[in-house]
């Protein structure tokens, strides 16, 4: 046994455990919602650990491809025949857990069904419809997926080539793809798995294009699971993650579908073929602002993932002999190491906050719908695109930070941070592309700007920072003094300031050019005023639900929550200098700021990230394990390696093997 272990655990990570200034238990309540929940995650817990249905047969980094598709087919209709063990209800809580337990990172065959399939029937089917296609897809007897992006386009989705033309005779609509790019790619579980899809169409009736509409459409045979006459499917192949689901592909040549088959809450084609449109153009759109919603608390469990893993080895490496003789100290105690880890830690957790803000907001949305109110539809879609942008670039990018703080060790698959990184990064792509998205929130941001400056405005709470006569330099004395209204203060000088600069460039190019060039010309910095909103945002939310904390764990939180403020203040100083708002002495206040809150998180960051919850059967990372005993854990890891099935391999007879006896006979 390494000298490192004592009572089964690493001494260093033992250790670190002690020096906890806080209740773990309590801060894992107060993350993760209360006492109740945190309850019910470890009933689920320990119902996923003692089903060995759950297992996999061998870490899945060493599964080929297809094993990797028929362990997660296995496991996922095993987690779904036993859906009875959480609150259905609660997907965003319970039903995220339990999956993340199961099935991991890689997705699965049915995760669209669940993610976009079921809530699109939800969201978009009239009564009758929804009596009829629920049922079947909450029991499963049908599995359905999402198919909108095709090869020629994803974003721009006024474009796409997919038609539903309507045919009064026979009361059909017909689907064709015209084109190869017409071609439905990308949609998960579409390839081998799903027999249904909701298919977004242009919809065509009296000679006349209505725009892209979802239909519900059977693709393959309900018994022999071939494709329909008329449709033509697979997989598209390996990607860069989640290559447990089978992302496919779809053609149409003239495929018959019923009227009924266009999805009826919002706008509907009558037996004649008059089309009744919808309260709100975009309502069609209304799952993929539910994606987006929820995106933003997964994405936070994979950086709070990441940062755990970071910090735990960080906890039990050592490396390095400051004082020669005194022994070498662990990684954790470099503040090079701390300023690469304990940042993705704090935004990890401001994501999370935010993930339970949007989740709110997404609620009250859905209940304002239900009473035909679409007041809160612009403001959700502009929250929920900037917040899918801004954190899963920052979760991309951090969870880079984790993998590069673990050294080699942090590049090998046993670390888990390749598979984090795969599944995560999809984020920046999926669900809109983050850039465009951003120039969503742009939109958004240029109506408040105008408002402002006719002086009409009357804006939504959030945006309300626009309307403000801010101070003309900042009000920061010393680190020590600066409060949450202060720094608040700062940020909205700044995101203030991005959003009228872009709208005046904005205002001024289209004086000159085209309004599409004028945008065009103005993107950059638009999307820039985009970012800052939302960052803004994350920084209020998180600094806020920290002052309401209890006081044991505020006085913990604080520092996390400073270090998320003081870390993008710093790392943009200029957007402070600017204008003289800031003194360079202040932007070294902040600088200073950022390296106490390094220091003040180094004793706790073993506890602060166990207080995350996550079990090693969520994290699956040799390196984040609890105990702490890394080096075992790799050595066996490796064992599972297909060529360590034996000493030596078929490449030494053929090529090795000859190639040195050749060059002995040489010498
Ligand atoms: C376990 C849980 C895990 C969680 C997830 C992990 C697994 C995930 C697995 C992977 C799953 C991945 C699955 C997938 O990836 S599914 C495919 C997802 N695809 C996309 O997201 C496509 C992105 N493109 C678009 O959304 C639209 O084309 C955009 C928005 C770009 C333009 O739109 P459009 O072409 O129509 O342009 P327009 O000029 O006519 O209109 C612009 C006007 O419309 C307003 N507007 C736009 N949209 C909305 C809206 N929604 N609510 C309210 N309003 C909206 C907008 O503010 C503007 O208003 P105004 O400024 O004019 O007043
Ligand atoms: C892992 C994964 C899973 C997916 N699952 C599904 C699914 O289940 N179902 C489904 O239908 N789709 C799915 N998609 C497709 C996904 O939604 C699209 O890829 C995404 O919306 C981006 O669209 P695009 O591929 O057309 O990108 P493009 O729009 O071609 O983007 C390419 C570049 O062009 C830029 N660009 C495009 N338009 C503009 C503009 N107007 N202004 C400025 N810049 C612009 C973008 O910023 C980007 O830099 C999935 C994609 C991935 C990666």
């Amino acid at each position: 046994m390494s000298r490192w272990i004592q009572n089964g655990d690493n001494v260093d990570i033992t250790k670190e455990r002690k020096n906890a200034t806080f209740n773990t238990e309590r801060m894992s309540a107060w993350i993760h919602g209360g006492d109740e929940v945190l309850k019910r995650r470890r009933e689920i817990l320990d119902y996923v650990k003692s089903n060995p249905d759950f297992k996999d047969p061998i870490p899945v980094e060493f599964l080929s491809r297809e094993e990797r598709v028929s362990n997660g087919t296995r496991k996922i209709v095993k987690m779904t025949d036993n859906t009875d063990q959480i609150d259905g209800a609660d997907f965003f809580g319970e039903g995220m857990y339990f999956q993340s337990l199961v099935m991991g990172r890689d997705l699965h065959p049915l995760s669209l069904h669940y993610i976009m399939f079921l809530p699109t029937l939800q969201g978009q089917t009239d009564d009758e419809q929804l009596d009829e296609w629920l049922p079947k897809a909450i029991a499963r007897s049908i599995v359905g997926t999402y198919a909108q992006t095709e090869l020629g386009h994803g974003t721009n989705l006024s474009k796409l080539e997919t038609t539903a033309t309507y045919d009064p005779s026979t009361q059909e609509f017909v689907l064709h793809s015209p084109t190869i790019t017409a071609a439905k790619w990308w949609p998960g579980g579409l390839g081998k798995s799903s027999n249904h899809a909701i298919v977004v169409a242009q919809l065509y009736t009296k000679g006349q294009c209505k725009g892209p509409h979802p239909f519900i459409v059977q693709l393959r045979d309900l018994e022999t699971h071939k494709p329909m006459k008329g449709v033509r499917l697979g997989d598209i192949g390996p990607k860069l993650g989640i290559n447990g689901s089978d992302n496919g592909f779809l053609l149409f040549d003239k495929y018959r579908i019923p009227r009924k088959a266009m999805l009826m809450r919002y706008s509907k084609v009558q037996p004649d073929g008059t089309y009744i449109a919808p309260a709100h153009s975009k309502l069609g759109y209304g799952t993929m602002v539910f994606v987006r919603s929820i995106m933003i608390k997964d994405q936070a469990t994979q950086l709070g993932a990441a940062a755990t893993i970071a910090t735990r080895y960080s906890a039990v490496r050592r490396q390095g002999e400051p004082v020669v003789g005194n022994g070498e100290i662990q990684i954790l105690d470099y503040q090079t190491q701390q300023y690469r880890v304990f940042p993705q830690l704090a935004r990890a957790f401001a994501f999370l906050f935010a993930a339970y803000e949007i989740r709110d907001l997404y609620l009250r949305l859905t209940e304002e719908l239900t009473h035909g109110n679409t007041e809160l539809l612009p403001e959700i879609h502009a929250l929920s695109s900037g917040l899918k942008s801004v954190v899963s670039w920052d979760t991309a990018q951090g969870i880079e930070q984790c993998r590069l703080s673990c050294g080699g060790h942090g590049y090998s698959q046993a670390s888990a941070f390749p598979e984090i990184y795969g599944y995560a990064v999809g984020g920046c792509t999926y669900e809109g592309e983050n850039l465009v998205m951003l120039l969503q929130v742009a939109r958004y941001l240029v109506k408040a700007a105008e408002e402002t400056r006719k002086g009409t405005s009357n804006l939504a709470e959030i945006c309300g920072y626009i309307s403000k006569t801010g101070r003309r330099t900042s009000s920061l004395t010393s680190i020590a003094n600066y409060t949450t209204d202060q720094i608040i203060e700062d940020l909205e000088h700044v995101a203030r300031k991005q959003v009228f600069h872009a709208y005046d460039k904005l205002k001024k190019a289209q004086q000159h050019v085209k309004p599409e060039d004028a945008w065009n010309q103005s993107s950059v910095e638009l999307a820039k005023a985009s970012r800052w909103h939302v960052r803004l945002y994350l920084v209020k939310t998180f600094l806020k639900k920290v002052d309401k904390a209890p006081e044991d764990l505020k006085k913990v939180m604080i520092h996390v929550a400073r270090l998320y403020a003081f870390d993008i203040i710093s790392s943009s100083s200029g957007n402070f200098l600017e204008e003289g708002y800031m003194r360079p002495d202040q932007i070294t206040e902040i600088k200073e700021g950022v390296y106490e809150c390094l220091a003040k998180i180094r004793p706790v960051a073993v506890s602060l990230v166990d207080s995350w919850d996550y079990d090693d059967l969520e994290l699956k990372s040799v390196l984040g394990k609890r105990d702490g005993n890394v080096y075992e854990a790799l050595l066996q890891w490796a064992q599972n390696s297909q060529l360590n099935k034996s000493d030596v391999i078929p490449t030494f007879e053929k090529y090795l093997g000859p190639m040195m006896k050749d060059a002995r006979s040489k010498l």
